[in-house]
């Protein structure tokens, strides 16, 4: 390649993080999904043809992986986290491609990020600090993620907590229970109140798909947290047995469609759990561009919930530089 040249133009230009208006919900409309059925085949074999419509090679392909980095909410969410973990990935959302790759890109002096740091609340304030000046937001999971069973005044006090130690997005986690007992109403109200707690911070409602059983409960669930309220409906923990899929997302995203038919409001996407191939993240933006166009390549519409993702986006962009691999580990994260 020529080295200098700007890539960030074939997805688009790099753009400075800019929240969209928010999703202040609707009443519960059940209208607006009690019919809904989703045929598993159909949403497979659509899904399958994803990755397939579209290829993008060299600058084309460095373009979009940089558009990848700037939706990556990197995330560490494990038992033995600490604060000189959570500072170093800090460090890796500040900086997330080596210099002389951000040389090699045509971005030198152009902020390139990653959309927000993910952690757990007791590791908020850490983040913040560690992020300070950068405009990156610090996102927490809240309501006893991740299965969501801890009592619900406990759950929302979480919530009031991380918000209160400077997380500008709360990632909850919804009760399966209410989906699987199709109490719709339960769901509402619960999300309803969640965003309440996040008062200004941006509430991403993580429905744990793979413990939701159908792809229709996966829709009608879709719906009802946007109802309620939700900026953003989220696939995945990372815990499940199942985490992000291409036919859990696609039926996610058409409910995103629906639901701004129905509504006027936009809301945004976060597969979660699992997507660690930089050649999966482009798929995943393919789905977005094809179901809900142009603006939903943005990090205020879509985001990555990954811990280990940057890692292989690095790697093949260090491939487009320079004509080499070199190993995952010399790309550490965290
Ligand atoms: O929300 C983010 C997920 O927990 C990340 O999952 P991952 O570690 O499989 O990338």
């Amino acid at each position: 390649m020529r080295t200098g040249e700007p890539v960030a133009t074939a997805a688009g230009p790099v753009k400075l993080h800019q929240p969209h208006a928010r999703n202040d919900g609707t009443p519960l409309n059940p209208d607006w999904f009690d019919a809904a059925e989703v045929n598993l085949s159909a949403a497979e074999r659509r899904a399958a043809t994803i990755g397939t419509r579209r290829t993008v090679k060299k600058q084309w392909q460095a373009a979009w992986l940089v558009k990848a980095i700037q939706c990556i909410d990197l995330t560490t969410l494990a038992g033995d986290d600490t604060p000189g973990r959570v500072e170093r990935l800090c460090a890796k959302a500040r900086h997330p491609l080596r210099d002389d790759l951000v040389e090699a890109l045509g971005l030198t002096g152009r902020r390139l990020t990653t959309g927000a740091v993910c952690v757990y609340p007791s590791m908020v304030r850490t983040a913040v600090k560690a992020l300070d000046g950068s405009g990156i937001p610090v996102a927490s999971v809240a309501t006893g993620f991740p299965a969501g069973l801890t009592p619900f005044e406990q759950r929302l006090a979480e919530i009031r907590y991380a918000v209160a130690e400077g997380a500008q997005e709360i990632d909850i986690v919804i009760t399966r229970a209410h989906v699987l007992t199709g109490n719709w109403q339960a769901l509402y109200d619960e999300t309803r109140l969640m965003r309440e707690a996040c008062g200004a911070a941006h509430m991403k409602a993580i429905l744990a798909t793979g413990e939701l059983k159908t792809l229709t409960n996966v829709y009608r669930a879709s719906m009802v947290t946007m109802m309620a309220g939700s900026d953003f409906i989220k696939t995945s923990t990372g815990m499940e047995g199942v985490n992000a899929t291409l036919p859990v997302s696609l039926v996610m995203v058409r409910a995103i469609r629906d639901y701004l038919a129905l509504s006027g409001l936009r809301v945004g996407f976060k597969p979660a759990g699992g997507i660690r191939a930089a050649k999966d993240a482009l798929t995943w933006l393919f789905l977005m561009k094809e179901e809900l166009g142009r603006d939903w390549l943005e990090p205020d519409l879509f985001r990555f919930g990954a811990s280990g993702l940057l890692t292989d986006i690095e790697r093949q962009i260090e491939h487009f530089v320079t004509g080499r691999y070199s190993s995952a580990d010399r790309h550490g994260m965290a």
